[in-house]
Formats: structure tokens, C-alpha cells, sequence
């Protein structure tokens, strides 16, 4: 076996079906008097439902949380922490509102809960992104990363179809990546591996029946080591291009992730044999980054960068910020390499690797 590292990052996870109502007992185990709920105001009535169970160990909600943690919006979420008698945080919803939740923690230490609703990730990790003046920077620090983590798939049974795929498509990403990354190690590689096979399986079942609760904890179960392999991991080109898509053309996140990542992969695929032998295992497939491509394809997610308003002419300015600074990659990158994934992302071509 090669030498390698493995940094396991501290995490007290309770997962199930019912598991919010273990909330209040959390916050007192972590010797808090009074936590402030966190949402977005699409998900307002949850975070009122969670102030309810608390009762009086409930400092009130802040239903503010935005898309890339704005800067105004933690301010004034820091303000009613600091107003409201609150000593921690309790995050529900995706990963808005997780890095909200981040946010307050960076500049007040306040322990998190965090109640996950979508696939993106961000619980597990010491990532945290910001946006200020329209622009976005992120940074890894260990105060971020929540304390507690309470998987309920009671929650992700509201995730619409759309959202489902592309939220899932975001949690593969960050398991495909750990298994080429330059962090790799074995040890991930089996969370990366099982969590592909559960998840990728589990969104074709969610696709036929949304609310089989069944499928719905495969999927979150799965999503949950994705998370694990890119808080304890690292990622490669398919997260750069992504980060490039989202701060310099202001594509959506999730979306961006489920074009990109059929095309970083068979980009790479030369690059690493071994890898793709573990996806073929994991998908079930000849050839993964087709297979990824498929289920996005078959539930209406989109597939093509032009259709989440990319322009065309914006690929050579792409390749040029996607080299300036380049991650880790196990395959050498190019302003040709880069064209040709941007090309085909552009155009939603299927590979067949
Ligand atoms: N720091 C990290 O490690 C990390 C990892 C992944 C993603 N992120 C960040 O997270 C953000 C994206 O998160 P996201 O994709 O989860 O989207 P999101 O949190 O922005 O959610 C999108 C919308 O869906 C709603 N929603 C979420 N779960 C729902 C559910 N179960 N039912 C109904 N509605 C629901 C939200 O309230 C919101 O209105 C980006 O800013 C991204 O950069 C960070
Ligand atoms: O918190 C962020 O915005 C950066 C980390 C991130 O978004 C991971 C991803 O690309 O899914």
C-alpha cells in the first residue's frame, strides 16, 4: 500500500427518521441555554416549528439566510444573536443556511446545530464562503465546522424533483473528487465509493417515488459520506470550474455541479484507470461520467451550460480564470484541455467515458 494521510474531523452525527426531536437534549448536551434558529424565509414555518419544540430554550428565528452567505445578512443575523440571549446556533435548511450558521460561529464561536434539508455537504466541512461587495471568498477554518449534526430524512421528503437531482449531483461531486484528489486515501476512498453506489441508486428510486422514506435515508445516508469525503478530503478541476462558473458568471450552484461533473470526470478519466474502475463498481456502469449524465438527463436536470445562461463567448474567459491559480488535478490542464470540457459542457454533449 502507498503512505498516505487521513485527517478525521470531529462530528457527533445522529441519523434516522424522527431524529428532530432528539434537538432539545442536544442543545443542553452541549451546555447551551439558547439557541437561535436559522432559516431561509422559504423554509420559515420549519424553523417556527423547531422554535416550538425547543420552547423556552428557544431564543427565536432569524429566517434570513441567502445564497453565498452575503455579508449584510450576517451582520444582521450577528445582531439578533448577540440581542436575543442566544449561546448556539441551530441551522435548518441547505447549505445557504448552514453557512449562515458558519458565519455566526466565525465571529462569535457559537457552537452549531445544523438539521441538513438538501445534499449540497456543507455540514461536514470547515469550508465556509462568503460573499461581500459581489464578491465571493472561502476560506477552511475548524471554527466553522458545526459541532452537531442531526440527519432527519423526514425533512429532505419536501426537496423538489429538480432539486433532488441537482443537490445529489453536488454530493457526488465531492465524493468523486476525493477519490483523485491529492489527499486520496483508502479510508476515504471506501466512504467515496458506498456513498456514490447509495446515492446514485437511491436518486433513480427518489425519481419514481419522491416520497418513499426507504430511498430518501439511502440517499441522505449516501449524501452524508459525500459530505465526509470533502470535509476530510480535498477536490480537483471538476470544483475549480465550478467555482469559476458560480463566481465569475454567477451560475447556480447546485446546477452548475450536475453539468460539470460528467465532463471534468471524462477529462480525467485517462488520468486515473483505478478511480474509474471504483465508479464502474459504485455506478454499476461502463462508463460513469455517462452514467451521471443519464440520471440528470432522465429527471429533467439540466445538462448543458447554455441552458443555465452561460454565454458562449464567455468560455475563453473561463479557461483564462480557471488557470490562473489551478487546483490539484491528476491530469495536466491546458487552455486546449479546458476548451474542449467547456465546449462540451457548453453544448450538453454525452460522454462516453
Ligand atoms: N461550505 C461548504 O462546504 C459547502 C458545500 C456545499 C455547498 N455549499 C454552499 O451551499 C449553497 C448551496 O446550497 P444548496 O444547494 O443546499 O441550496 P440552498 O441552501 O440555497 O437551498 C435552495 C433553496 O431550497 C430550499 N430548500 C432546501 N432544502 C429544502 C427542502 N428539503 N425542501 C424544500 N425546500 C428546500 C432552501 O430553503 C432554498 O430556498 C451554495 O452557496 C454553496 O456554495 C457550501
Ligand atoms: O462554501 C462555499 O461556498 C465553498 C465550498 C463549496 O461550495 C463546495 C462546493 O463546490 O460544493
Amino acid at each position: 500500500m502507498q503512505n498516505f494521510t487521513y485527517t478525521g474531523l470531529p462530528a457527533r452525527v445522529l441519523f434516522g427518521t424522527g431524529t428532530t426531536s432528539l434537538l432539545p437534549a442536544e442543545v443542553e448536551r452541549l451546555a447551551c441555554r439558547k439557541a437561535l434558529v436559522l432559516t431561509t424565509e422559504a423554509q420559515a414555518a420549519l424553523g417556527r416549528y423547531l422554535c416550538d419544540l425547543l420552547g423556552p430554550i428557544s431564543a427565536g428565528l432569524f429566517p434570513g439566510a441567502a445564497m453565498h452567505t452575503p455579508v449584510e445578512v450576517t451582520d444582521a443575523a450577528v445582531i439578533q444573536y448577540r440581542d436575543s440571549g442566544a449561546d448556539c446556533v441551530v441551522s435548518i435548511g441547505g447549505g445557504s443556511t448552514i453557512g449562515l450558521g458558519k458565519a455566526i460561529a466565525l465571529r462569535t464561536d457559537a457552537p452549531q446545530i445544523v438539521l441538513p434539508t438538501s445534499y449540497a455537504g456543507s455540514e461536514m466541512t470547515p469550508i465556509i464562503g462568503q460573499t461581500d461587495g459581489g464578491k465571493k471568498t472561502t476560506q477552511t477554518t475548524l471554527k466553522v465546522l458545526p459541532e452537531t449534526v442531526i440527519y432527519d430524512v423526514t425533512h429532505t421528503l419536501t426537496l423538489p424533483p429538480l432539486m433532488t437531482v441537482t443537490s445529489g449531483m453536488n454530493a457526488l461531486a465531492h465524493a468523486v473528487e476525493a477519490l483523485y484528489a491529492e489527499e486520496a486515501n483508502p479510508v476515504l476512498s471506501l466512504m467515496a465509493e458506498d456513498g456514490i453506489a447509495k446515492l446514485t441508486e437511491a436518486l433513480e428510486r427518489v425519481r419514481d417515488t419522491p416520497q418513499d422514506t426507504g430511498a430518501r435515508s439511502d440517499a441522505l445516508y449516501g449524501a452524508w459520506l459525500c459530505a465526509v469525503c470533502l470535509g476530510s478530503g480535498g477536490v480537483a478541476l471538476h470544483h475549480k470550474l465550478c467555482h469559476v462558473l458560480g463566481g465569475s458568471f454567477d451560475l447556480p450552484h447546485a446546477e452548475t455541479h450536475t453539468v460539470m461533473l460528467p465532463h471534468a470526470l471524462a477529462y480525467n478519466a485517462p488520468a486515473v484507470p483505478d478511480v474509474m474502475e471504483a465508479l464502474r463498481r459504485a455506478t454499476g456502469s461502463q462508463t460513469p461520467a455517462a452514467a451521471f449524465f443519464d440520471i440528470s438527463s432522465a429527471a429533467g436536470a439540466p445538462t448543458a451550460l447554455r441552458d443555465l445562461g452561460m454565454p458562449e463567448d464567455g468560455i475563453e474567459r473561463a479557461v483564462e480564470i480557471a488557470l490562473d491559480k489551478p487546483y490539484y488535478n491528476p491530469r495536466d490542464v491546458d487552455a486546449e484541455g479546458l476548451r474542449s470540457v467547456f465546449r462540451a459542457a457548453w453544448q450538453g454533449a454525452r460522454p462516453d467515458a
